[in-house]
């Protein structure tokens, strides 16, 4: 199998998966697209059925005689979608917004493309519908950072953990058996599951050899070691937000679900009170109003685009492209992505036929992850390390890297041949926290042009350096029993840009990282709370337009984020209710204004999620360097006087910050004499 071939099988599955598409073999399992006239109102307008979207759309039409309406770019999830092996052929489709980033010279050296491919669902669920269901909530340390940010612990993790809780219906046996389950909920819409498989448990035991732990589970008992991986997976169905959130409610009368149809401008009063929105819906453009909100859920490229061609977003640039300014915000900036290297190691030898795997168990590769500690702390995360198990000579490892992650042709073929005949386990790193920022603008004041997006990728010095340390590490695997003997190798990936580097010395890792680095799907920050929307995700300087999605992150949380997405649309529907953040662990949930939610549904009883296992031992960590992070200053500041600043300061903060230690095994300290 060469590329070329491998690409086109793969394109013209997609095809022949659109074909199938028109039977809509799916419809009965979505609500029936709305009917919705000119002039139309409700009590709430959600602008994109996303991740964030579906559970809110649920959330709020709770209420009864509540009227919400869901407006969503995309249609319903096709067959490709719902099942989680077929993920593959769902990207760069007609699911897909099909977004690229500004040429990068930085990131993209290896890639066919100038510009990084930028995957974002445009169907109902949004990313969740597309993405590899891997479900981890992240750190406690990350939500005590945003409450610190905020300075408002009804964000810290203790505050949080409920919301998770929740959203959450666990229904696998082991854990549910385990003294981990107590951690997760279990009567909530998100059905999770593991797909153990027998051939991931050996590289756990390298992993262990390594002196990491191998915990059950990394969500709630354990926040660190490795793990066979919780996904978003139940009953052979994928668990997108539309699949879970709006499938059992499909009936539900005071819920409005208009498909096929794109927001393009929020509609605001005299007073800046946004009173509704103008949506095109089969080549007509028609206004419906909301009576008490509208809320964008549109995602982190899309939430900022409505914003700022609606007037609220940096006055420069909006003055710049002739729209009226109607309140001055940093909308855009502190663009944060997780990204990702890989290593190859050449594994067994084998002629065993290909084994095919289940397409509604389990995606497409078995694969096991580590959320791996810095050294001397066991709750403190530094990056994760995802590792997928390739069959011997399979096309998936061809489509892996040729299609998944759009690397040079020749990479990719090297990597193929180099293993012929050896199962190939892809050791992926993941910098869960870079200090690099991107940033989303407008091309133009048209709807129709997709935003630009500056992904910043390796910007800031200090990512480079991690990842040396990262690289590093996981190279140490090469010293463990099973490795040794299966004698395992890096496969050598004979990487143009690196010639004459010794293999794996400090210079040759950073061209490494430099030339693999890829970018994953988890999108945040650019209407982050504490600077375009207040704690309560109100935006700033108007009223009535809140926004509810991945964007409000003020920092990447340490894991993907459709946890953490479900966690902040859970608890915004319940500050949209109770007109006010409420308390869950102390169960005081009283409205605010009580002519607001006359018909609010009575007080809820102790349900399960209000139980914090934590709450006793739970730390408010402190992570001082963000606060400086988050000056709203940085955010006034223009895109090229913020990189100016990065790469002034980078490389004293370089010298400063490169201290991250692993703990070293004498085949590495070999190579580290050989460095230059
Ligand atoms: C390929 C891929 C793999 C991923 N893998 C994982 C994973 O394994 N685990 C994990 O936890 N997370 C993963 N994620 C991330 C996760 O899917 C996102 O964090 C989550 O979907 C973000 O939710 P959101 O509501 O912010 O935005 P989205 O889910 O992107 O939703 C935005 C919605 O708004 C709609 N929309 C946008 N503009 C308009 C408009 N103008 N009018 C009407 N509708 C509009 C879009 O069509 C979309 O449906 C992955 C994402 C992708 C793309």
């Amino acid at each position: 199998m060469d590329v070329e071939a491998s690409l086109a099988s793969t394109v013209n599955a997609q095809e022949a998966f659109r074909a199938l598409a028109l039977l809509q073999l799916t419809y009965t399992l979505f609500p029936k697209s709305a009917e919705v006239s000119d002039g139309d109102c409700f009590d709430y307008v959600i602008v994109g059925g996303g991740g964030a979207g579906c559970v809110l759309a649920n959330r709020l039409s709770e209420q009864p005689g509540v009227t919400v309406l869901l407006v969503e770019a995309g249609g319903d999830p096709p067959i490709e979608a719902q099942w989680p092996a077929l993920q593959t052929y769902t990207l760069r489709s007609y699911l897909d917004w099909n977004y690229t980033t500004t040429p990068d010279p930085v990131s993209q050296r290896c890639h066919k493309q100038q510009s990084g491919n930028i995957v974002a669902g445009r169907v109902l669920g949004g990313g969740t519908t597309l993405s590899s269901l891997y479900y981890v909530r992240g750190n406690p340390r990350d939500y005590d950072t945003w409450a610190d940010l905020l300075a408002d612990r009804s964000w810290s993790w203790d505050a949080v953990y409920p919301y998770f809780k929740k959203g959450e219906h666990l229904k696998d046996c082991e854990v549910l058996s385990s003294s981990c389950a107590k951690y997760y909920g279990t009567s909530g819409y998100l059905g999770l599951t593991r797909d153990p498989d027998p051939k991931s448990r050996r590289y756990l035991n390298a992993f262990k050899e390594l002196n990491y732990s191998t915990p059950l589970d990394i969500n709630g008992c354990s926040f660190s070691g490795f793990v066979q991986q919780m996904f978003m997976i139940a009953d052979g169905e994928r668990q997108s937000t539309a699949y879970a959130y709006l499938s059992p409610i499909k009936d539900r009368a005071n819920l409005h679900v208009l498909k096929h149809a794109t927001v393009y401008e929020i509609l605001f009063d005299s007073s800046d009170r946004a009173i509704g929105v103008k949506l095109t819906k089969d080549n007509k453009n028609i206004s419906v109003r909301a009576r008490k909100e509208v809320i964008l859920s549109a995602g982190a490229f899309n939430s900022p685009q409505l914003l700022m061609l609606s007037g609220i977003g940096p006055k420069e640039h909006l003055q710049e492209l002739g729209i009226r300014v109607r309140s001055d915000l940093p909308v855009g900036f502190n663009y944060q992505n997780h990204v990702s290297v890989f290593v190859p190691f050449k594994m067994d030898y084998s002629q065993a036929p290909l084994e095919p795997t289940d397409p509604r168990r389990s995606p497409l590769f078995t694969s096991l992850v580590g959320s791996v500690p810095a050294i001397g702390s066991e709750d403190r995360i530094e990056y994760e390390n995802v590792n997928y198990i390739v069959q011997h000579d399979s096309q998936d490892l061809l489509q892996f890297c040729a299609f998944y992650h759009g690397y040079e042709n020749r990479i990719c073929q090297t990597l193929f041949d180099e293993s012929r005949g050896r199962d190939v386990l892809l050791s992926c790193a993941v910098l869960l926290y870079p200090e690099s920022r991107g940033r989303v603008t407008l091309r133009s004041a048209d709807i129709a042009d997709p935003p630009l997006i500056d992904a910043g990728i390796l910007r800031d010095e200090r990512d480079l350096e991690r990842y040396v340390g990262y690289i590093e590490n996981t190279l140490r695997l090469l010293n463990t029993t099973l490795f040794r003997n299966v004698e395992a190798e890096v496969v050598d990936l004979k990487l143009k840009m690196c010639e004459g580097l010794e293999l794996w010395s400090k210079p040759y890792i950073r061209c490494f990282v430099r030339c693999i680095v890829a970018t994953l799907h988890h999108y945040v920050g650019t209407c982050a709370m504490g600077s375009v929307v207040d704690s309560e995700l109100r935006v700033r300087g108007v009223s009535g337009l809140r926004v509810v999605d991945a964007s409000v992150m003020p920092r990447i949380v340490g894991g993907p984020t459709t946890a953490a997405v479900v966690m902040l649309a859970e608890k915004a529907a319940d500050i949209i209710k109770y007109g006010r953040h409420i308390n869950l662990n102390s169960n005081q949930c009283q409205p605010q204004d009580s002519s607001y939610h006359n018909h609010q549904t009575k007080k809820e009883s102790e349900p399960e999620y209000f139980q914090n296992p934590h709450r006793k031992t739970t730390k408010r960590y402190k992570y001082p360097h963000h606060e400086k992070e988050m000056e709203h200053s940085q955010y006034q500041q223009t895109q090229k006087e913020l990189v100016h600043e990065v790469s002034q300061n980078s490389h004293e903060k370089t010298k400063k910050e490169s201290d991250i230690q692993f703990p070293k095994t004498p085949a590495i300290q070999d190579k580290k004499k050989s460095d230059i």
